[in-house]
Order: structure tokens, then sequence, then C-alpha cells
């Protein structure tokens, strides 16, 4: 359903060049849902502006949903689904309105756009609520209706940027059941970009991880965890982070410690036994520690091994929670 091809984009600023994707080769095929994460700046917007055929690339090429990005823009914009962040909204016009205007935008007829309309309230839970002004909608039935937006043309492939940012716990699960269905259904093809690493571990089929603009990884949730082999320790501290980093780099048996906020995370071959050194070293070292947590590792910290950064930290700058 996706196939790019050294697909890069860079822009010219006052302070230089930014290349903001250098060159990414990845396929997605028909039914698959994919989670596109990365730290911010990664280049995931970019990606997705330039899939989407809103930018075009500096170079390389890309066949989305059948067509050629390069050569026939316009037969790609037909076959996809774009749900930006945000939202398109027409706060004025009722949630019937909205869909029916979307659907004659791609010269869907009167009659056809109607029942479409109908159709998609249904699918999205969103019965009931057809003659409701969008403006008045809880964040939950919003990004219901921009799904349902994206969806007016029954596009096979479709595009999600961040679709649950901003919900409650209850209105993401309840979206995840959503997009789940949608597929499941209909089979269509979903690409998403996400903060929430729960999201790709219970949502993707696929995940595939960009970074300064480069694809570092790529594969299922479970794939990717088993790249972190091991255990992992979390120190949770609250003063002398640095020094406590350097102390458990240097004890048998740790092979990676990189710090986020005031967490230590700690790669390390035998749990148990490197649970008892660096309570031993940090103890000798007189460094106060809040919590120790020993546990198999997460996506975060595939993220952390393979980026450096936490997605997590990302996710609270963004969101403030
Ligand atoms: N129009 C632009 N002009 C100049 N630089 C840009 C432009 N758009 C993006 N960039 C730069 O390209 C890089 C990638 O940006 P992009 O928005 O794709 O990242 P992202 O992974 O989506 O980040 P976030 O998670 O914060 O949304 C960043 O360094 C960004 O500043």
């Amino acid at each position: 359903m996706i196939h790019a091809k050294g697909l890069a984009r860079s822009f010219q600023t006052k302070r230089g060049t930014v290349e903001a994707v250098r060159g990414v080769d990845f396929q997605v095929s028909a039914g698959e849902i994919v989670g596109f994460l990365g730290p911010n700046g990664a280049g995931k917007t970019t990606t997705l502006r330039l899939l989407t055929t809103l930018l075009r690339p500096t170079s390389g090429t890309a066949e989305v949903a059948g067509c050629n990005l390069i050569s026939d823009p316009e037969a790609v914009r037909c076959k996809i689904g774009y749900v930006a962040q945000g939202g398109s909204a027409a706060p004025d016009a009722t949630v019937t309105e909205e869909l029916i205007y979307q659907a004659r935008l791609y010269r869907i007829n009167k009659t056809e756009a109607a029942r479409r309309a109908e159709q998609l309230c249904k699918e999205l839970d969103l019965a009931g609520l057809e003659s409701r002004r969008s403006s008045t909608l809880s964040g939950g039935q919003r990004r219901r209706l921009d799904i349902a937006l994206g969806l007016v043309h029954s596009p096979p492939l479709v595009f999600l940027d961040e679709p649950t940012v901003g919900l409650d716990p209850q209105a993401r699960a309840n979206l995840w059941d959503h997009i789940r269905r949608l597929r499941d259904k209909s089979n269509t093809t979903i690409f998403l970009t996400t903060h929430y690493l729960d999201e790709a571990d219970a949502l993707c089929d696929r995940i595939l991880v960009i970074d300064h603009g480069k694809i570092v990884a790529e594969g299922t949730p479970e794939e990717l965890k088993r790249q972190v082999s091991g255990d992992v320790i979390h120190v949770e501290l609250s003063s002398e982070l640095e020094k406590a980093r350097k102390i458990c780099s240097a004890l048998p048996g740790i092979r990676k410690a990189v710090l986020s906020e005031e967490t230590l995370h700690l790669n390390v071959d035998d749990g148990g036994q490197a649970m008892m050194n660096v309570l031993r070293a940090l103890d000798t070292a007189q460094v106060p520690l809040t919590s120790i947590q020993l546990s198999r590792p997460t996506l975060d910290d595939v993220f952390l091994t393979l980026t450096g950064r936490s997605l997590r930290d990302d996710e609270i700058a963004k969101t403030g929670k």
C-alpha cells in the first residue's frame, strides 16, 4: 500500500539547510496498522506531509495506494484519507453538514453523500449527534468526526496524525476500538503517528521508528522489545543524577545507563544480580534513591536505547501531563 524509496525533504532556513527527512525506505502492506514513532523534530509530520502530497520531496519517491507520488499526486489524493492534528472544523456546521460538505468536495453526489454521512455516523458512534454543531462535541466525539471526515470517500489508506492526543484514557481506548474495527471490517490500511507508547503497543501491527530524519528501527512491538534483550532497572533519584549514572555505568553487567528526567534506566544482563550491585554501589557512594524497579523492557526502553531519549519526555512536554 505504501512503498517509500529514498524519500527526502530538506528546508532552507536563515540558519542553513534543515534535513528533516533524509532518505527513508519502508513498505506498508494492505490492511496493516502501522505506527510511526519518533521524538520531537524527528521527521514524522514531514514524512506524513510528503506521503499525503502536501509537500514535494527534495529527492526520492513513493507509491501510495498504487499511485506515484511525483507523477500523479492528484490520484494519490483521491485514494487516501488524511486526518490532521486538531481536525478541520467548521464550528458552525452540524455533524451531518460537515460530512456532506466533505463528501461533495470529493464530487460524491448529494444522495450518496447523505447516505455516506448517515453510515459513518453509525460506524463511528456519532448516531444521535447528527444535528449537533461540531463546536459542541466532546474531545472524543470531535476526533471520531475528524476520522469520519477522512473516510467519506472510502479510501483504502488513511493517515492519522496523533489521533488520540489530548483525549482521556477511556476516549482513547474507545477510539482504538474504532480504528481496529475500521481495519477489520473494510481492510483499510492505517498509518498513524503517536506519542503514546501504550497506543503503539496496543494498536499497531508494526512500528517504524524515525530519528533525525532516518528510520532507525522497524518491527512488531514484540520484535522491538526483544531487541532490548535482558532486563531493565529503573532507579528513581531526587538528586545526584549524573553521579549515579557514572557509578552505575561502571558496574559489571550493566550494558547501558541513560538518564531521563529523574529516572536512571539501566539495561542489564541479569536483573537480580545487577539490582544488588546497584543498591550496594549507590549506598556506598551515599546517593539517595527514591525507588528501584526491575522489569522486562517496554517500548519506552526500546526508544531510549535507540534514540537516547524517552518518548515519555516528549509526551510530557507536549501535553503537560
Ligand atoms: N517548513 C519548515 N521549515 C524549516 N524547518 C522545518 C519545516 N518543517 C519542519 N522543519 C524541521 O524539520 C525537522 C523535522 O520536523 P517534523 O515536524 O517533521 O518533526 P516531527 O517528528 O513531526 O516532530 P513533532 O513530534 O514535534 O511534531 C525539525 O527540525 C523541524 O524544525
